[in-house]
């Protein structure tokens, strides 16, 4: 797959129609254009990540799809309804984690809970929600003596109350330690294994590798690299490396291998991993050299992020 091919990564099509379906939606802010042409879809049961440097117009796309700004152009539908001119109808489904809340500060964390469940027709227990997100030992501090990782928990604990079939989040675990990092994930896994659809972005390449079923990354208000995390990584080569001893003859160079140190530590690129590791074993055998630290690597997500994610590209 190449950027300026993939516009849009495609559901699996097997799976249930989506529920949320973005096509070439546009977002312009008086001249400037921050979404120039998005198009996704999510399926219930399926996490899709949008990830992009910043400034790439992730917050804006995703503010459309919340129902909270109008689009400049194209067509977003949540469960088949607009989410802004048909808010009603999508709101009780709809889970929204902001990148920033402005949750008032001299309310406890149980009276925020109450309180917004109050507007839902289905909440869960106070009680449960806090548990879910670990505050229940915080439910008697009032919001503004939280820490920021307590904080953004709370906004998580918001955000699920209703039992959303879909989740917008804005940058989830942006501020939380590790532990509370994995028990966010382990809460949007389980969502998702009970049916929800998940739109997030984030910063943490290791999130999206760890939750996204699909990723797209932005650049200046378009995504230029879709697919799964697999079919991302692949869009850049492969590494071989090894240590060759004083006195061992230079391995031929396999086609589509490209040097990039002739050795002794010998470093080469490729998007033809196994057949070239073939090549490289098989000659290693017939002439008795060890090839010290071998180590043959598929592409990160992180170099194919790089590769195209820089906002000066354009
Ligand atoms: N209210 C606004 N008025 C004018 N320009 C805006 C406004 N909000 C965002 N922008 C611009 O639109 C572009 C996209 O911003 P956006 O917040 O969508 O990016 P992002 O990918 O979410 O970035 P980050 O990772 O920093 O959250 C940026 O250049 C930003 O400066």
């Amino acid at each position: 797959m190449h950027p300026s091919v993939a516009p849009a990564p495609p559901s699996p099509a097997t799976a249930a129609p989506p529920v949320v379906e973005v096509v070439d939606l546009h977002r312009r802010y008086g001249d400037f254009a921050a979404v120039r042409g998005v198009s996704f879809d999510v399926r219930p049961g399926e996490v899709f990540a949008l990830l992009g440097v910043n400034g790439a117009g992730k917050t804006s796309a995703l503010e459309v799809l919340e129902g909270l700004a109008p689009a400049s152009g194209g067509t977003v539908r949540v469960l088949g309804a607009d989410p802004r001119r048909e808010r009603a109808a999508v709101r009780p489904h709809l889970g929204v984690l902001l990148q920033t809340s402005g949750l008032p500060g001299d309310l406890t964390v149980a009276e925020t809970v109450r309180t917004w469940a109050g507007t839902l027709t289905t909440p869960r227990p106070v009680d449960e929600a806090l548990a879910q997100v670990d505050l229940t030992g915080r439910a008697d501090v009032r919001v503004r003596s939280l820490s920021g990782g307590e904080r953004r928990r709370l906004d998580l604990a918001l955000a699920l109350l209703g039992h959303p079939r879909v989740l917008v989040l804005d940058e989830p675990t942006t501020g939380l330690d590790p532990e509370s990092r994995r028990t966010v994930w382990g809460l949007v896994r389980g969502l998702v294994d009970d049916g929800a659809a998940v739109v997030l972005t984030t910063h943490h390449l290791e999130e999206a590798e760890e939750l996204a079923d699909r990723i797209a990354v932005m650049r200046a208000g378009r995504i230029v690299l879709a697919g799964t995390r697999e079919e991302i990584a692949e869009t850049q080569p492969a590494t071989i490396r090894f240590t060759l001893a004083p006195g061992d003859p230079q391995p031929p160079v396999p086609s589509g291998v490209e040097v990039v140190s002739a050795g002794p530590r010998v470093e080469w690129h490729t998007r033809a991993l196994q057949p070239a590791l073939a090549q490289l074993l098989a000659w290693a055998a017939a002439y008795g050299v060890v090839l010290r630290g071998l180590q043959a690597r598929a592409a990160s997500l992180e170099q194919a992020f790089l590769a195209v994610a820089d906002v000066d590209a354009e």
